[in-house]
């Protein structure tokens, strides 16, 4: 690739299910040039990830900003599933593209729109290297009895069946995040990490390795989410199916789409259910119960499983900015260590912040997740090392 020295901007596409992210960075400073989002993909004025994509570029266009800048050095894609081929960044060549579109059956909500989120980025700058930054990537190191299911292993080797963790681009910055905020190295540190957003994810990190995550074969299993239900015994799947004359489509719509919150009280917003809880809904309340009762067990969970917790990180919508969330998830966990200031608790702020009292033995904050700023960082990481005749590498 030939690129001149100015090319130091990199363009980050955030496909999600319903709407798509996007940031364009200067990677000389990591300052935001511009950020925005295209919401409610699929629905009436945005039909379609295409005509996300194509808002996208007009919104940058608009700003003298656009795709066709001889600034960008590259496009970063978040790619959900990486399966077990993709653990680092990974520059997007048809083989490359080919492997990902046969990662959709894993990840149906996510990958088909990160898919088209590079092929429109490449019908618009053919000539840009596009960079796939997997989810999966950080959780690739867990150790293989945490990865394993326990089923038959020529079954689960022959169709993948094993644990790959989602969220790991957020999980790595955000221990990464902790580590400076408490002033220590990140290899020094024991850290768990709750990113609790739409979709939702618990992580320990030991020395900034992962070594087990809430999230498995899809991004479907572990903590309550928005609109997915997390753990569940798996028989509740043939039972559905058996007695409720269920489809296998029409469980997976269920199971990912109408549980979690929504499934429990109609509502995923935990800004909505916090109005109702205030206004005495049991519904809600139950919900906001179920939500935390689960986020608790993997809290001792993973205690168990670090052994020795330093730090404990809430992130991402809900654990950015729900204090009652995080209040109830560790409330009486005083023998774990674990002591939330309610006053700091309280406070709203935007960097990160400590949350715990002074004789809390873990130190307990709340850290902004950038998952842009990170997929950036790795992309033109990546571009810098093949350009040739630069400094880097
Ligand atoms: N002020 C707030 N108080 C409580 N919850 C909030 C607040 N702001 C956002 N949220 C929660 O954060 C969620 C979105 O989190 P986010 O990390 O942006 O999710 P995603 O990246 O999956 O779209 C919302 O659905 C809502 O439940
Ligand atoms: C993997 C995943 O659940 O992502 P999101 O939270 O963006 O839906
Ligand atoms: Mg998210």
């Amino acid at each position: 690739m030939n690129h001149s020295p100015d090319q130091t901007r990199v363009l980050v596409l955030n496909s999600g299910s319903s709407s798509v992210k996007y940031q364009l960075l200067d990677m000389t400073d990591g300052s935001r040039l511009a950020a925005g989002i295209v919401e409610r993909v699929g629905e009436g004025e945005v039909p379609d990830h295409t005509a996300a994509l194509d808002r996208v570029s007009g919104e940058l266009s608009a700003q003298g900003l656009g795709l066709d800048s001889p600034a960008l050095a590259a496009v970063g894609h978040r790619v959900v599933h990486g399966g077990t081929r993709f653990t680092e960044p990974t520059l997007i060549t048809d083989d490359v593209l080919a492997e990902i579109e046969k990662l959709v059956p894993l990840a149906p909500l996510h990958n088909p729109a990160n898919v088209t989120g590079v092929k429109v980025a490449r019908t618009l700058r053919p000539d840009l290297p596009q960079v796939a930054v997997f989810d999966t990537a950080f959780h690739a190191t867990m150790p293989e009895y945490a990865a394993r299911y326990a089923i038959d292993v020529d079954t689960a080797d022959r169709y993948g069946v094993r644990r790959y963790g989602f969220h790991g681009t957020s999980h790595a910055y955000v221990s990464r995040a902790v580590a400076d905020l408490l002033g220590k190295d990140v290899t020094d540190l024991n850290t768990i990490v709750l990113h609790l957003g739409n979709g939702a994810s618990a992580s320990a990190v030991a020395g900034g390795v992962c070594v087990e995550t809430s999230m498995g074969l899809t991004p479907l299993e572990g903590l309550v989410m928005g609109t997915r239900s997390g753990d569940l015994d798996p028989a509740a799947i043939f039972h559905l199916a058996r007695v409720g004359g269920m489809s296998v489509d029409e469980i997976d719509a269920l199971l990912n789409k109408h549980s979690g919150l929504i499934g429990l009280c109609g509502d995923n917003d935990m800004r909505e259910i916090g109005r109702r809880m205030g206004e005495g809904d049991a519904d809600a309340q139950l919900a906001f119960d179920v939500y935390v009762h689960r986020l608790r067990k993997y809290v001792g969970a993973y205690t168990a499983v670090l052994g020795r917790v330093d730090a404990l990180a809430f992130t991402a919508g809900v654990g950015e900015n729900s204090a009652a969330v995080r209040e109830a998830t560790l409330r009486g966990l005083g023998g774990l260590g674990m002591e939330v200031d309610t006053v700091r608790n309280a406070l709203r702020g935007s960097g990160g912040r400590l949350i715990s009292t002074e004789r809390s033995a873990v130190a307990i904050a709340v850290v902004p997740t950038d998952e842009e700023l990170e997929i950036a960082t790795q992309t033109y990481r990546l571009v810098s090392a093949e350009r040739p005749g630069t400094s880097e590498r």
